[in-house]
């Protein structure tokens, strides 16, 4: 493959990726929500210490888990923010 083929190979699976974030971020949207009844924190650092956990156990690489932990870090931060501004 080329460099056009496999820039073809980034763009179809970032729209992949993009779904999925949107998928995720509808997941924490609905937590939210849930959250906003029961009166409970938008942020919970043990939860996301198990998606650390699970996430670290699920990579394959080439990623080292700490660039993977890092994208992850910056995800979990816009879910907390869309938990936040949906209140
Ligand atoms: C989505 C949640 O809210 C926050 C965001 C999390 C996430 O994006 O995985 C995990 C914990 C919370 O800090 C949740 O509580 O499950």
């Amino acid at each position: 493959m080329d460099i056009s083929d496999w820039r073809q190979k980034i763009d179809e699976l970032d729209v992949e990726i993009v779904r999925l974030i949107n998928k995720r971020a509808e997941a924490a949207r609905a937590i939210g929500e849930l959250k906003k009844t029961a009166d409970l924190p938008v942020y919970e650092p043990r939860r996301e210490q198990e998606v650390f956990d699970r996430v670290r156990k699920a990579n394959p690489g080439p990623l080292a888990d700490a660039e993977l932990l890092h994208v992850y870090e910056r995800i979990i931060d816009v879910m907390r923010t869309l938990q936040r501004r949906d209140l």
